[in-house]
């Protein structure tokens, strides 16, 4: 395996790899995923007790997660039935350089934030092996991203992730609670109508 670049900073445990990819390669993934929007729309999902979340989704790979009434869960289907697309090659560029993993993500969640939209606090559990890292890319407007503990509640750290931005939950941090506070509107010019893109690899089985 390549030996894994150095982290910019390390956050509880989460190494943060700033400005990871240029503007152009930033750019050549935001059109891989309009391709991915493109054949398995965005929606907003819902939560077991019914609440809409504000982020809206869609995933690429063999498995995307949903949750609507039923739960959280990962689906072989995107709501409207059609396969999830294949997960783009400039995706799996970062998985390869930063995961440290032999397995291959099975997952990939794109996750859209307008300027309202935020996401509580949360582990990432809904895996079978914790053991595989969490490969989260940021696109677009920066966004407020905290870390906290291995429970709900106590000291938490916050992070801005800028459009380029890559970061990892794996191995202390892989179940550490963290979530996005808030986005900052306007800045970047990545995306043409702004908004945030977070891109998230998993293994899942
Ligand atoms: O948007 C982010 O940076 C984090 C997303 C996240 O935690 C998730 O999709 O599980
Ligand atoms: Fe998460």
């Amino acid at each position: 395996m390549n030996s894994l670049p150095t982290p910019t900073v390390i956050l509880r445990d989460v190494p943060v790899f700033k400005a990871f990819l240029n503007t152009e390669m930033q750019a050549a993934m935001v059109q891989d995923l309009r391709a991915v929007v493109a054949a398995a729309p965005l929606f907003r999902p819902v939560t077991m007790r019914g609440k809409e979340m504000s982020v809206r989704m869609t995933s690429a790979g063999k498995f995307g997660w949903v949750t609507d009434r039923k739960g959280y869960r990962y689906e072989p289907r995107h709501p409207s039935g059609v396969d999830w697309p294949a997960i783009p090659q400039s995706v799996m560029n970062v998985w390869d350089a930063v995961s440290g993993s032999a397995r291959r993500p099975e997952s990939c969640l794109i996750n859209f934030y307008d300027e309202d939209a935020k996401m509580g606090m949360h582990q990432d559990r809904d895996e079978a092996d914790f053991d595989a890292p969490v490969v989260s890319i940021s696109l677009g407007d920066s966004a407020l991203f905290r870390v906290g503990n291995h429970e709900r509640g106590g000291k938490t750290e916050s992070v801005w992730l800028d459009s380029g931005d890559v970061c990892v939950l794996s191995g202390p941090s892989r179940l550490r609670f963290h979530g996005i506070d808030r986005v900052k509107p306007n800045s970047s010019t990545l995306l043409g109508k702004g908004g945030r893109i977070n891109v998230t690899l998993r293994v899942v089985t």
